[in-house]
């Protein structure tokens, strides 16, 4: 067990290269199931869930291939569909949330497909009803053995159908997608969700040979095919990482330049962090963020308090909110946070409220931050991560603070940040990997 130590308080300098995005990667790299020929994916990120899902498709019979540290050959030909009933399958397949998304493209392939509940991360309650019901309009049949936590999927004729999802679900959307892209006749796909990374996966499929039109949108129609081929693609960079970046700038009133950002795709997110009176430029395709020494959260119009809530894209993603909170606590001004898709996600204030930050937890949801606008730094404690986003949040925390923190359970925040502690050295960071088991610890 590994645990950060950070020494706060220091300004970083510097640039920073946003890794490829994770939730894209764990969409794009499940479709490598729906064709037997070779699918090459570069910009991959190396993170623990991105490896744990690599592993499993070799585990089901995938030829991977490294071509070098971000790119990797995949050839589904063989695939073992016996290995569902192994064991090595229900614990690995359990330990993270993208392997549900290989379900979609072994019904549309082979007609059957089974998953056990998947991991991720402990937000409140993460129902799969969406992915299930959707498979079912296709002609799917499931069982759930609630003793074991197991799914089985059987599909022996998909058909097309119209599906209105109970909810755009991200994954959800993109599973369903995976199926239908095979199945018989017309799939018409409403309330879907269309995260960029739902697009980049609609548009590899589409070059794989499927026929998905409203891509972006969030009505999908799609003229099933019988056969995908193979492909190459290219991971866009990942949009919580430069949001967490700024965040990061912000909070330690550092001059970061964040390289190759994809501006255009990252829809709302600059300018969220725009109302919590964080400046930055364009240049090029890089954000540049001055060193600010203070920013101010801008008011309603009508001078009432800021609300910063999640919503589906093209609305905030609930993933960069704690980011959103953490930065708050420094700036001058007040904001609720209303965090309305998850309900165990804000929690982690307390860890920040522990530090000296002012925030009001109003329910599991809504909490009011009052910033402090650096009237007194943050103080160093000892903390354990929740979860990948509040344990970033944590991070930036610590590194704005006085003194040294410690922060345990740092797999949670690897699941997603690729060699953290590194890059942010390269910044300046006073952070160092720790055995968090010694007897100091
Ligand atoms: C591996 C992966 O890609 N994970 C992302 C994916 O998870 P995932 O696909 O699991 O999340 P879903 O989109 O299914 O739903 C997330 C939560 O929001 C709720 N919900 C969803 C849609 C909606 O219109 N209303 C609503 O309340 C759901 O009930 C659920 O509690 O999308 C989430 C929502 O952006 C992100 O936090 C996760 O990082
Ligand atoms: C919640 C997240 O991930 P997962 O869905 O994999 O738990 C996240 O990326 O913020």
């Amino acid at each position: 067990m590994n645990a950060f130590e950070i020494i706060g308080g220091k300004k970083l300098k510097g640039e920073i290269q946003p890794q490829g995005a994770k939730n894209e990667a764990l969409q794009i790299i499940s479709a490598v199931l729906l064709t037997d020929q070779k699918v090459t994916i570069s910009n991959i990120p190396d993170i623990k869930d991105v490896n744990k899902l690599i592993e499993l498709l070799g585990d089901l019979g995938v030829t991977v291939e490294r071509l070098s540290k971000d790119t990797y050959t995949f050839e589904a030909k063989n695939i073992n569909l016996e290995f569902f009933q192994s064991d090595v399958f229900k614990s690995k397949g359990g330990s993270l949330r993208g392997s549900i998304m290989i379900v979609g493209p072994l019904l549309a392939r082979f007609g059957k497909a089974a998953i056990p509940k998947p991991g991720g991360d402990k937000i409140g309650r993460r129902r799969l009803d969406t992915h299930f019901l959707g498979f079912e309009k296709l002609g799917a049949k499931f069982v759930y053995d609630s003793k074991k936590e197991f799914f089985n999927v059987d599909a022996t004729n998909l058909q097309g159908a119209y599906i209105l999802m109970d909810e755009a679900s991200v994954t959800g959307t993109a599973n369903i997608v995976m199926t239908a892209v095979m199945a018989k006749g017309t799939t018409t796909i409403y309330n879907a969700a269309c995260e960029p990374y739902l697009q980049q996966l609609c548009k590899m499929l589409n070059r794989m040979g499927a026929k998905i039109s409203g891509v972006g949108s969030n009505l999908l129609t799609i003229e099933g095919v019988t056969k995908l081929g193979g492909t190459e693609h290219r991971m866009l960079p990942d949009m919580i990482e430069i949001g967490s970046f700024i965040g990061l700038a912000a909070m330690t009133e550092s001059e970061i330049t964040i390289k190759n950002v994809c501006y255009a795709e990252l829809g709302i997110i600059p300018e969220v962090f725009r109302k919590l009176g964080i400046k930055f430029e364009l240049r090029g395709d890089d954000i540049f963020i001055p060193s600010q020494k203070h920013y101010v959260i801008e008011s309603f119009i009508d001078g009432s308090m800021l609300t910063i809530a999640d919503s589906p894209w093209p609305g905030f993603t609930p993933d960069l909110l704690s980011i959103v909170l953490v930065v708050a606590t420094q700036a001058k001004g007040s904001v609720l946070i209303h965090q309305k898709m998850f309900e165990s996600r804000l929690f982690f204030v307390d860890k920040l409220i522990d530090m000296g930050a002012q925030i009001i937890l109003c329910d599991p949801h809504r909490a009011t931050v009052n910033g402090i606008n650096k009237q007194y730094k943050l103080r160093g404690i000892s903390m354990t991560s929740p979860d990948i986003r509040a344990g970033v949040s944590l991070l930036i925390a610590a590194l704005s603070a006085e003194g040294t923190s410690t922060i345990f359970n740092i797999e949670q925040i690897e699941r997603g940040y690729q060699d953290i502690d590194t890059r942010l050295r390269a910044l300046g960071a006073q952070i160092k990997r720790v055995d968090a088991s010694s007897p100091s610890h």
